[in-house]
């Protein structure tokens, strides 16, 4: 049955609670869902992974929903996707059941799920069945007569950085060759146990964290909550530092966005000698750490380094094709730089002409068997988002420099300014401001200007200590006037800030990106 007549059926599935079969109804009343949309709100956990899977068996879309939404964003992301069903779990019983019924969907809790044994013998039958039956789900969906590769699979909202949150569809298929090119790249294996504290309703929580190593038989390990302590105190666990051997339930692998670093390094830096030998020793032991969602500043990728032994492995990714390009697994990975495009990925940068440059700047286009189908009920933007060939309009403004490693200028809409005849990239402007000792965090962007077009402008949070000192001395932890001369010999006198604020803190959303779109109209009233 075509999607679209299912969803002309009353929406009336409801999972009963008592385990009474009788009740199951399906969208099309067999049970099976016809690519209904079905909203999954849990915090990381086996109840998240199995309302995903569950939802995939039965033929329905997974729309993970984020309870960090405030209410009006998740009613519009559950009225945009015209979601069927919601499943939760207890803990988000109430809100979940009061916002089902302000949008006239049904709800459902999802079952606890018992927790395993984390120790698994490769040799025995059970934990054989175990890893092999998580990693052949994806596969098995593939082989179910009902469900089509080219069906959809999964709806994500996209951050909203650069307008209103769009759905984007992928399809079984392309989820399938995604966590086969992640598996491929970075080496994933049935060894290997992953800490995961992101969200899932991003790709990087969703893919790489999750879908990618249950498919390679990983295990997951889920701090929903993510905790700096918590962290460090897992790693010290896993590999005692004065000869103890290391924890059968060793973490092997971290993923992380930018300021899960700055936060990890934070606390490092609070703790004692003691401690942070016992710290650095247990971080080395990993067999892979890894960086991206945003640009990962240089001091925090060296500092990185010193402390841990890790030279992060920064990757690109986007909502719409998942990853596309990344830094190796084996050999350089050359910071300020997302890497090559992972295998059976094209990638190809577009100038303002039109025409295509192999090193020059340029927006990158991408074709890749993880691009998404379309955007959900967007069918003008998902034609204007193509270019002939079914390469995919990224809206980031890249180059690429002398070894092939692309590198990332940002968001042609967000990050790149038009000052005085000049376009400039924030992200390269943000890199060089953090190699200063006063600065902590940083935002540039272009504020609009009647005589320049636009001026850049710099949002600073200061370290700590510097704040501590401003505050003793009664003056402010850097002038524009300090910061000027200071850039002089790092950037072009046309790149250097003409207007400073110094802020406590960055707003910044659940994958750590600031909304430069809202903080200009912030500083634009
Ligand atoms: N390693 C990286 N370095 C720099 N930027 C990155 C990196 N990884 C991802 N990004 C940025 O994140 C973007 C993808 O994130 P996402 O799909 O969440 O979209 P968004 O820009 O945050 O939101 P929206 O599409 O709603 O505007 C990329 O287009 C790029 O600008």
């Amino acid at each position: 049955m075509p999607v679209d007549d299912a969803l002309a059926k009353p929406r009336y599935t409801v999972i009963s609670q008592d385990g009474d079969d009788s009740s199951i109804k399906g969208i099309n009343g067999t049970g099976f869902l016809c690519g209904a949309r079905i909203g999954i709100v849990a915090k990381p956990s086996a109840e998240f992974v199995a309302g995903i899977f569950g939802t995939w068996l039965s033929g329905g879309v997974a729309v993970p929903l984020a309870l960090s939404y405030p209410e009006v964003e998740l009613l519009h992301v559950m009225n945009d996707s015209d979601i069927s069903m919601v499943l939760s779990t207890k803990e988000h019983h109430e809100i979940m059941e009061s916002i089902s019924t302000k949008c006239s969907t049904r709800y459902s809790l999802l079952p606890a799920v018992e927790s395993i044994p984390q120790k698994i013998d490769p040799q025995e039958p059970f934990s054989g069945e175990l890893t092999s039956s998580v990693s052949s789900l994806i596969a098995e969906i593939d082989s179910l007569k009902e469900i089509k590769g080219d069906d959809p699979a999964l709806i994500l909202y996209t951050s909203g950085t650069t307008g209103k949150p769009k759905g984007v569809v992928h399809t079984h298929k392309g989820i399938l060759s995604q966590v086969q090119i992640l598996t491929e790249a970075w080496g994933y294996q049935s060894e290997d146990q992953f800490l995961h504290c992101l969200p899932l309703h991003h790709v990087h929580g969703l893919f790489n964290a999750l879908l990618a190593p249950l498919y390679s038989g990983s295990v997951v390990e889920f701090m929903p909550k993510f905790s700096v302590r918590g962290v460090w105190q897992r790693w010290c666990e896993s590999y005692p530092s004065g000869g103890a051997s290391k924890s059968d339930e060793a973490i092997t692998v971290f993923t992380g966005v930018p300021t899960v670093y700055t936060r990890l390094l934070q606390g490092y830096d609070s703790m004692n000698p003691d401690q942070q030998s016992a710290c650095s020793y247990a971080a080395k032991q990993l067999r892979l750490m890894m960086c991206g969602s945003s640009a990962l500043p240089s001091p925090l990728m060296k500092r990185w380094e010193e402390v841990t032994g890790h030279r992060l492995l920064e990757r690109y990714g986007m909502t719409e094709f998942v990853m596309a390009l990344s830094n190796p697994l084996h050999g350089a990975r050359k910071e300020g730089t997302v890497g090559k495009p992972l295998l059976r990925v094209e990638a190809k940068i577009i100038m303002d002409d039109g025409t295509e440059t192999k090193a020059g700047v340029g927006e990158l286009c991408i074709r890749s068997p993880s691009l998404f189908k379309e955007y959900w009920k967007r069918p003008e933007v998902t034609e204007e988002s193509f270019i002939d060939g079914g390469f995919f309009k990224t809206g980031d403004t890249v180059t690429v420099d002398e070894d092939g490693y692309f590198v990332i200028l940002g968001r042609t809409n967000a990050d790149i300014m038009k000052v005085g005849g000049y376009k400039l990239s924030a992200l390269e402007i943000e890199a060089v401001m953090l190699e200063h000792d006063t600065i902590l965090e940083c935002a540039v962007l272009g504020l609009p200007d009647e005589a320049y077009g636009e001026v850049i402008c710099a949002i600073i949070v200061p370290k700590e200590d510097a704040k501590e000192r401003a505050r003793q001395g009664s003056e402010p932890a850097l002038t524009l006037e300090a910061l000027t001369s200071w850039s002089k010999d790092k950037l072009a006198p046309y790149k250097i800030p003409t207007r400073l604020y110094l802020w406590d803190s960055l707003p910044r959303n659940a994958m750590g990106k600031v909304n430069k779109k809202e903080l200009k109209k912030l500083l634009q009233v």
